[in-house]
């Protein structure tokens, strides 16, 4: 028999594709039973039109045939099969396939109807990555010859007449001996073949079938006595490997809250309930169906650098990628799930899609979805939405300041910060719809907690004018005020600004005429102090309160504990620009007025001590504890 060659160009590409295009070896199953799904659906397709076909469609199937004695493993399906020439054609010439011949070849409308997979003409060949030598044993539907086309690779391959009873193909791998680096024998444990079914083809429409071998408990025997001891057997039972209907692809209406349950926790290894599913069939610009779950709590891992974000990605029922990034913002990237689309421009691996146009419609359909999603169960299920925002309210608040704040239009909504009025979690909009219209200022407040920032002199004024306060606890809070800036028109202003609550012209010509009337003790206290602040002032902020910190320019104190943190107490770590505002309708101050006309040097130790108590005030450390004591002494005596 005269054996054919490949072309030379050929040799070449069958080279690159064994050694190159494929990362993992194992997906070789992947290929060929997805080869054998497009030859079932060819057929199932002509039953559709032709009642000589004569096979419905329960009795297409797909079986693995494992034989470790023999070291080959068997993919045999009842699909269209190939003719002699069709062999030649398809297995003979890279990059040649028959399916996407079929597929253009097909009728608009009936293209729904089949999910043909194969479109490159090279998926085949990846069975040369685990097998030394393939034989290929077909019979075409309606021809009633049958050819064995064979290969072991570059060598080129053979054609000869072979018997075969139905239509259908046998594809047989001679599995290759193990090596130090790969135990190709894997691909003959019936396990490892129902795990890579599992991962790779679990919703191929077909029944992937294979001859399991088991054992049992042997029944009791009836007449056993006391001493009986349970027998073991051995047997063989055919199993259907894939699920088939993936539940994405169910109408929304036909699955319950316990598939859809049940099918996150086993996905997704989490023992609680998903918090939220996002069901989508999308048919516009492109065509695609998602299923997207909402967790309720954070994986451990989850603010770590350990977490990948990603959805599965499926394209006609075939695994191509277990955690696509491009498909998730940052900001969403706690949603888990799975993308199916037969649009997807797959690259010729299947393994890395290309960044394609499709792929980034479908990630901004999906963020609005999200989005929608959450903001339904703000608004009727706020109990649920605290459950979340526990968990992922703080990657919210990261997700609105990335990028320059390029997604905090987006996210705003669906943040929630600690009321004063209504001592829990509100958000900005439900703020603003409480909010009096002359009120002046969206207010708010930084602290360590609700109850410190209760206390704080600063908020006194506000809340005595009935003014609702934002008390913001956590890192990313006055970034975020600082980047969104406005609600609704109002302005979002710190309580601890000057001109927190606006004065007429009276109030502030009598303020000035009190900075005035002050200015040797202001002085002074600048004086002693030196460094430690920009500024002292009367402050405008204060009601009884006798001191307190407040920041100059862009760095809040709030800011600066954060930048601390980040730089783990570096000294260039960025500092606000403190200013002491002092009360002047104290009894403190005026202590500290009739000191400086009697005592400065008690007058000092006051500008100290009042600085330090500011410092605590803001939960600021005190720079030197042992001098604040001797203060303290040494004003007691
Ligand atoms: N089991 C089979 N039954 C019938 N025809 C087959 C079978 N396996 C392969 N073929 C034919 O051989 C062609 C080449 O297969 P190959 O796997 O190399 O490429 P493909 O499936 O068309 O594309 P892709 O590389 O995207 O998987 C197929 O298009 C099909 O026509």
């Amino acid at each position: 028999m005269a054996k054919k060659q490949f072309k030379a160009e050929s040799k070449r590409l069958l080279d690159l594709m064994i050694n190159s295009i494929y990362t993992h070896k194992e997906i070789f199953l992947r290929e060929l039973i997805s080869n054998a799904s497009d030859a079932v659906d060819k057929l199932a397709y002509k039953a559709l039109t032709d009642d000589q076909v004569g096979l419905n469609r329960d009795d297409f199937q797909i079986t693995l045939t494992p034989d470790q004695l023999g070291r080959t493993l068997t993919i045999s399906d009842n699909g269209i099969g190939m003719t002699r020439d069709e062999l030649e054609q398809n297995l003979g010439t890279i990059a040649r396939s028959g399916s996407l011949q079929f597929k253009q070849d097909m009728d608009a409308e009936k293209k729904a109807d089949v999910d043909i997979i194969g479109q490159f003409g090279v998926g085949f060949y990846s069975a040369f990555m685990v097998a030394d030598k393939v034989t290929v044993t077909s019979r075409a539907y309606g021809s009633d010859e049958a050819w064995c086309w064979e290969s072991t690779g570059v060598d080129g391959y053979t054609l000869s007449p072979a018997e075969k009873e139905a239509p259908g193909t046998d594809i047989v791998l001679h599995i290759k001996a193990d090596t130090e680096d790969d135990k190709y024998g894997e691909y003959l444990e019936q396990y490892r073949l129902d795990d890579l079914i599992k991962k790779y083809s679990d919703y191929i429409h077909y029944p992937i079938r294979m001859l399991m071998h088991k054992s049992r408990q042997k029944e009791r025997p009836e007449d056993a006595d006391e001493d009986y001891k349970s027998e073991w057997e051995d047997y063989d039972e055919w199993e259907t490997l894939n699920s088939m209907v993936p539940l994405w692809q169910r109408p929304k209406s036909e699955v319950t809250e316990e598939e859809y349950n049940a099918f996150y926790k086993e996905h997704y290894g989490d023992w609680e309930d998903p918090l939220s599913v996002i069901h989508v069939r999308a048919e516009g610009q492109v065509e695609y169906k998602a299923m997207l779950y909402i967790p309720t709590r954070a994986p451990y891992d989850f603010y770590s650098r350990d977490f990948e974000k990603g959805l599965q990605l499926y394209s006609s029922g075939v695994l191509i990628m277990d955690k696509c990034a491009d498909l998730l913002p940052d900001h969403f990237r706690f949603v888990r799930g799975v993308v199916d689309s037969p649009d997807f421009s797959l690259n010729i691996s299947r393994e890395v899609l290309q960044h394609t146009r499709q792929l980034k419609v479908i990630a901004a359909n999906l963020e609005k979805k999200i989005k929608a999603e959450l903001l339904r169960i703000q608004k009727d299920e706020r109990e649920k939405y605290e459950t979340f925002w526990a968990s992922f309210g703080r990657q919210l608040k990261y997700g609105a300041l990335e990028d320059y704040g390029a997604h905090k239009e987006l996210l705003k909504d669906l943040l929630l910060f600690f009321s004063s009025k209504e001592g829990k979690l509100t958000t900005l909009a439900e703020y603003r719809g409480r909010m009096a219209e002359d009120q002046p200022y969206v207010y708010y407040a930084s602290g360590e907690s609700v109850e410190q920032i209760a206390k704080l002199p600063q908020v006194e004024r506000i809340l005595d004018k009935g003014y609702e306060i934002l008390y913001l606890t956590d890192e990313p809070d006055e970034f975020i005020m600082d980047a969104l800036g406005v609600w609704d028109e109002k302005p979002l202003k710190s309580v601890s600004d000057d001109d927190a609550l606006p004065q007429t012209d009276e109030e502030k010509a009598e303020a000035e005429k009190k900075a005035e009337e002050n200015k040797d003790v202001l002085d002074f206290v600048k004086e002693t102090l030196g460094e430690k602040i920009k500024e002292a002032r009367i402050s405008k902020i204060l009601k009884s309160g006798a001191v307190c910190l407040t920041a100059d320019g862009p760095i809040t104190l709030e800011m600066e504990k954060y930048f601390a943190r980040m730089d783990q107490g570096q000294a260039q770590s960025m500092k606000a620009q403190r200013v002491l505002e002092l009360n002047s309708d104290s009894g403190a101050f005026a202590a500290l007025r009739e000191a400086l006309d009697s005592d400065r040097e008690k007058a000092a130790k006051y500008a100290e001590l009042l600085y330090d108590q500011a410092l605590l005030i803001a939960g600021l450390p005190i720079e030197d504890t042992a001098r604040y004591t001797e203060l303290v002494c040494s004003l007691m005596q």
